[in-house]
C-alpha cells in the first residue's frame, strides 16, 4: 500500500532527545510501514515558532532520518498577531501552523485565544496552508475537589477532562472557520481538529459545519479506537493523554463516524516523554505526563481493530495515506499512481506480533507504550521511501535516507 503518513508525530529533537529523536523516531516509523512523518512544533526545545527555530529542526535531522520528514511551526501568542512574522516562518518552508486552545503542558508553547487563532487563520488562507487546533477549552467545574481524591484513578482523571472542554473549543473553532467558505474572507485557509476523542456533540458541531462549507477536517487516533476508559488499570499512566481516551460507547461512535466518513483521516499522535515522567511506579494520573507512545504500531492497531468494523484496504489507505498526504500539502504522495514518489509499505494482514520484550520495538522508550503486552495482526515486511528500500524483516537501511520536507 502507499507508505503510511502520519500527520502529526512529537520527534522532540532538538532539545529533548532523550524523549525520542529523529533517528530512533523515523527508524520507529519506518519499522511500521510510515514514510512521511510530519513533526510537531512543541515538545522540542526551543518550539518551532519562527524560521530560525525551524532552521535548528532541519539542522537536527541532517544525516539521521530514515524516513521524509516535514515540519509544522508554531501558532502561538507571540507570532499570532503578527503577520510579518508567521509570513516569515511560512516562507521559510513549514507546511502549516499547529496551536493549542488550552495549555500545552511546555512552557514555550502558550496557548492561543479565538483571536490568535483568526489571525493565523487569515494568514495562512494566502498560503492554502492549514491550521491545526489542539480542540480543548478549559471549562469550570464543580467536579475539581471530588477530582483530585484518587489520582491513581483512571476515572479521577477522565473527570478533570470532559468531553464538554472538547465541545467548547469545537464551538469557538466552527465560527472562526465561518469565513472559511467560499466567497469568505478567509477562503483558502484551512482549519483541521487534532485528535478528536468526543464522539458526541463535538463531532456533531463538525459534521453541521462541514455541511454548510466550512472548511474543516478531523482526525482522531489510534488510541482512541483501540482503547476504553473502562480498561484502563488504575495507575497504568501510559494511557494518559489529552483529550482522554473516554468509555467504550463514545470508541464505538468513533468508529461509526470514522466508518461513515465523518472522521477524515488518522495519526498517531506519538507523544513520548522519559519514562520517569510517566511516573510509572506512583501511578499518578494528574502528575504523569500526557502522552501516548505508539508511532511503530499505528498500522496492526488500526487493522486488528478494524476487521470487526470491515475495514477495507482501501479505506486504511484513505485515513492514512491519501488524506494526510492531501492536508500535508503534499500531491505527489499519498497514492500508488504514475509518477508519485515511491514510498511504499509492505505488510502481511494475517501476520500476528506479540508485543512482548522480545518485539524488536525501535521507540527511544519501548517500556512507555500502552500497546506492549498485547497481540496485534498486520506485520510490516518492507518500507520504502521514494524507492529506497529503508527497512526490511526487523532491519534498516545502513544509510538515514529520509529527506527534510520544506513547502515553497
Ligand atoms: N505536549 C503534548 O505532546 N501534548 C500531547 N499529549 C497528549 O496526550 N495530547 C497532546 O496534545
Ligand atoms: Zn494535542
Ligand atoms: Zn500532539
Amino acid at each position: 500500500m502507499p507508505g503510511l503518513i502520519d500527520v502529526h508525530a512529537h520527534l522532540d529533537e532538538p532539545g529533548r532527545t532523550e524523549w525520542e529523536g529523529f533517528s530512533s523516531g523515523t527508524k520507529a516509523a519506518a519499522a511500521g510501514g510510515i514514510t512521511t512523518l510530519i513533526d510537531m512544533p512543541l515538545n522540542s526545545e526551543p518550539s518551532t515558532v519562527s524560521r530560525e527555530t525551524l532552521k535548528l529542526k532541519t539542522d537536527a535531522a541532517k544525516g539521521k532520518i530514515f524516513v521524509h520528514v516535514g515540519f509544522w511551526g508554531g501558532l502561538v501568542p507571540e507570532n499570532a498577531l503578527n503577520s510579518t512574522a508567521l509570513e516569515d516562518l511560512l516562507d521559510a518552508g513549514v507546511l502549516g501552523l499547529k496551536s493549542f486552545m488550552c495549555p500545552s503542558g511546555i512552557d514555550d508553547f502558550p496557548m492561543t485565544n479565538i483571536t490568535h487563532i483568526q489571525g493565523g487563520l487569515s494568514v495562512l488562507a494566502r498560503y492554502k496552508r492549514p491550521l491545526l487546533v489542539h480542540a480543548e477549552l478549559v471549562q469550570e467545574s464543580d467536579e475539581k475537589e471530588d477530582a483530585v481524591s484518587d489520582a491513581a484513578s483512571y476515572s479521577t482523571y477522565l473527570r478533570t477532562r470532559p468531553a464538554s472542554w472538547e465541545q467548547a473549543a469545537v464551538r469557538q473553532l466552527v465560527s472562526a472557520t465561518e469565513e472559511t467558505r467560499a466567497g469568505g474572507s478567509a477562503e483558502g485557509a484551512h482549519l483541521h481538529i487534532v485528535h478528536l476523542s468526543d464522539a458526541g456533540s463535538s463531532l456533531d458541531l463538525i459534521k453541521e459545519a462541514k455541511s454548510r462549507g466550512h472548511s474543516l477536517t478531523v482526525e482522531t487516533c489510534p488510541h482512541y479506537l483501540a482503547f476504553s476508559a473502562e480498561e484502563i488499570p488504575d495507575g497504568d499512566t501510559r494511557f494518559k493523554c489529552s483529550p482522554p481516551i473516554r468509555d467504550a460507547a463514545n470508541r464505538e461512535k468513533l468508529w461509526e463516524a470514522m466508518m461513515g466518513g465523518d472522521i477524515d483521516l488518522l495519526s498517531s499522535d506519538h507523544s513520548p516523554s522519559v519514562p520517569e515522567l510517566k511516573r510509572l511506579d506512583e501511578g499518578d494520573f494528574l502528575k504523569a505526563w500526557g502522552g501516548i507512545s505508539s508511532l511503530q504500531f499505528v498500522l496492526p492497531v488500526t487493522w486488528t481493530h478494524g476487521r470487526q468494523y470491515s475495514l477495507a484496504f482501501e479505506k486504511l489507505a484513505s485515513l492514512w495515506s491519501e488524506k494526510p498526504a492531501r492536508l500535508a500539502g503534499q500531491k505527489l504522495k499519498g497514492a500508488i499512481v504514475v509518477g508519485n514518489h515511491a514510498d511504499l509499505a509492505v505488510w502481511e494482514p494475517e501476520a500476528e506480533l506479540e508485543l512482548d520484550a522480545d518485539h524488536p520495538v525501535f521507540h527511544k522508550h519501548p517500556s512507555i507504550s500502552a500497546y506492549m503486552g498485547r497481540r496485534l495482526s498486520g506485520k510490516v515486511v518492507a518500507t520504502f521511501v521514494s524507492g529506497n528500500l529503508v527497512f526490511k524483516q526487523g532491519f534498516h537501511a545502513t544509510a538515514a535516507c529520509g529527506a527534510t520536507i520544506l513547502a515553497r
